[in-house]
């Protein structure tokens, strides 16, 4: 059985509140989604890696993409919501990927993504019937927000988080289980819930905090500061 890797790129990342889509965002010298693909496409046991863009994504051709090798094949197949642009990334790659084939699910917005943390994936994970998730124990303690009160955010209450997890990606499933669970339940958050739908139980495989998507402004100096520590290695 093979191994490949599906990022979905088509998102306009609106929390971060720049013009550009935050994948195309400067980021150490390169765009954001050059580091998880270059990563990615280190990974010896990954075959290729597929990238789903925006059918309309014209920043994409704007790029050197040549550092990152002959892996990495475009899909402009993005959809409106990041599970309909895995599901139909899944629906092109069926020509080139088998229904037992692995599909590691990587966001774009992991930038600094580690090869050893694909490789544990890998290997806890490789020989599970279902699959599994990178993840990480929740540390800090949980609130529930009540109703908002003179404007304010109020704790209603203090969640346990005793068995709480954190999901990263990627997340790694069968092409032919993971494309017809999303088909199964298309509304869905990550590619695990979908798995869930159908009464499965993927694998958490422990990851860090340092595999964080980043989402709002402040983070894009927080993946510089990852970055740069690892290349100082
Ligand atoms: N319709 C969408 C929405 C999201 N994504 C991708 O899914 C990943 C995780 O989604 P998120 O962090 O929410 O990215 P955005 O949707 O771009 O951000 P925002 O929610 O702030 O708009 C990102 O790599 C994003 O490009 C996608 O491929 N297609
Ligand atoms: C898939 C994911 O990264 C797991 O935590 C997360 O659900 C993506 O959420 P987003 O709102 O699409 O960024």
């Amino acid at each position: 059985m093979s191994y490949f890797a599906l990022v979905p790129a088509a998102g306009s990342g609106s929390r971060m509140g720049r013009g550009l889509p935050k994948q195309y965002l400067p980021l150490a010298g390169r765009p954001l989604i050059f580091h998880a693909l270059a990563t990615l496409a280190a990974v010896a046991a990954i075959e290729k890696v597929f990238v789903v863009l925006a059918p309309d994504d014209a920043e994409w051709q704007r790029h050197d993409w040549s550092g990152l090798g002959e892996k990495v094949a475009v899909l402009r197949c993005g959809g409106d919501t990041r599970a309909a642009s895995v599901t139909q990334g899944l629906r092109a790659v069926m020509g080139d990927v088998a229904a037992e084939d692995w599909v590691l699910v990587h966001d774009a917005a992991r930038a600094c993504l580690a090869v050893a943390h694909v490789e544990a994936l890998i290997r806890e994970a490789g020989a599970d019937p279902v699959g599994g998730i990178l993840a990480v124990p929740v540390a800090d303690t949980l609130k529930q927000a009540g109703e908002a009160v003179d404007g304010m955010n109020r704790i209603a209450a203090t969640v346990p988080r005793e068995g709480l997890w954190q999901a990263q990606t990627p997340q790694m499933f069968r092409h032919g289980m993971l494309l017809d669970a999303l088909e199964f339940a298309p509304v869905v958050t990550d590619e695990a819930s979908a798995i869930e739908a159908l009464g499965l139980k993927p694998r958490l495989v422990p990851a860090d905090a340092t595999n964080f998507k980043v989402t709002y402004p402040l983070d894009l100096h927080l993946a510089e500061l990852i970055l740069a520590s690892r290349s100082q290695r």
